[in-house]
């Protein structure tokens, strides 16, 4: 089969492997969609992320989805012909955390694309038949494979406790802020602000639905957040962007008693923060890592028309043109790449 894979930073090569045989209680796939993310993007451009470094030949690519071609022994939720979205990280099932439930803050996961796990970019994968989901007939691949960034957002309005007609300010119009607001509509949020620097994301995310918009590099957002919620600060703040001063200003666009998320990643270690006000103003403040149980959920909302994966892709291209289509990614103006697999 043909796979596409990053040798060095910047540079991908197409190669033969054997295809793989699903093993029994996996499920083979033909993968049609594959988005791009922006870890596959800073691994292209740098070759790791973090203490992750990629010193073998690796198959990026884990917003996936495709057809089953086959299965393994034991595996009876599915068959040949299935289309199917396949949940990225598969973890060891035996840790503590996984059996509090936790199974995303599991030590030993194997994630796709995550050095040394291989990714999507790929004729087939064979993938654990308990983390693929079987997409309806009104659910494309290609919108399917998007169920992953937005079981990102499903865990980041879990963690927030998103409630009916909460205000929530979503840092960052990224792929994941987008979601993130679609989330925190579908979960009842009354009104999304969206802040961002670059105008024509804000423009995305109004036309995607943002109640107002603000470009923090032009616009003070303690005032824009004080006009949209009469100088109370808003119940919820979703940080989406790692931005160091969006970060910072989390602790005080939200409300006495409200809750800051923080799923962006920053590239600094550390930032500063006022920890006394997260006292004063008594403030849950959280992180969110990746998502649980979010999959069926995720499918569900894309069935009923509840939120429109669709909107935030740019382009598609295929897999033969892989660089290309990084490269396209890149430019400032694109929220989602996506890149289609074989005919
Ligand atoms: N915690 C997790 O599980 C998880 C999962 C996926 C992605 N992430 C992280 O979430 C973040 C968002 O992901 P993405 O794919 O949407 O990234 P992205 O880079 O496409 O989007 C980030 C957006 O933030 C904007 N931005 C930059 N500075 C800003 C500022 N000061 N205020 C507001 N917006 C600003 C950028 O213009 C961009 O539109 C990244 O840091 C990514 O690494 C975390
Ligand atoms: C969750 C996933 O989208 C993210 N890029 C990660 O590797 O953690």
């Amino acid at each position: 089969m043909q796979t596409v894979e990053l040798t060095e930073p910047g540079v991908f090569e197409h190669r033969e492997r054997d295809r793989p045989d699903p093993a029994p209680g996996e499920i083979l796939v033909r993968v049609t969609h594959v988005g791009i993310c922006g870890s596959d993007i800073h691994y292209y451009e740098h070759g790791r992320i973090g203490d992750y470094v990629v010193e073998e030949p690796l198959i990026l690519g884990h917003e996936s989805a495709g057809e089953v071609a086959a299965v393994g022994d034991g595996v009876t939720e599915f068959e040949p012909g299935d289309e199917v979205t396949l949940e990225p990280g598969v973890p060891c099932g035996e840790c503590a955390r996984c059996r509090a439930g936790e199974y995303n803050l599991c030590p030993d996961v194997e994630f796709m694309a995550t050095p040394p796990d291989h990714g999507a970019f790929a004729e087939y994968v064979a993938w654990d038949a308990d983390f693929a989901y079987g997409l309806p007939e009104s659910v494309s691949t290609r919108a399917g494979a998007l169920c992953e960034p937005l079981s990102v957002a499903i865990h980041v309005a879990r963690r927030a406790d998103v409630e009916l007609g909460d205000s929530v300010l979503v840092s960052g119009a990224g792929p994941i802020g987008m979601l993130v607001g679609e989330a925190a509509r579908a979960a009842g949020a009354g009104s999304v602000l969206v802040s961002d620097v670059v105008e024509t994301k804000l423009e995305r995310a109004a036309e995607y639905g943002a109640t107002a918009t603000v470009n923090v590099a032009e616009e003070s957002l303690t005032d824009t957040v004080d006009e949209f919620t009469d100088g109370e600060g808003v119940d919820v703040v979703i940080e989406a962007s790692g931005a160091a001063q969006s970060v910072k200003s989390t602790v005080d666009a939200v409300r006495r008693g409200g809750t800051v998320v923080c799923v962006g990643l920053a590239a600094e270690d550390e930032i500063p923060i006022q920890t006394n006000e997260i006292v004063d103003k008594e403030l849950d403040f959280k992180g969110s890592f990746r998502f649980r149980n979010t999959y069926d959920d995720a499918v569900s909302l894309l069935e009923r028309g509840a939120v429109d994966v669709e909107r935030i892709i740019d382009f598609e291209m295929p897999m033969s043109d892989l660089t290309a289509a990084f490269e396209r990614a890149t430019e400032p103006d694109v929220v989602k790449g996506m890149v289609r697999v074989g005919e």
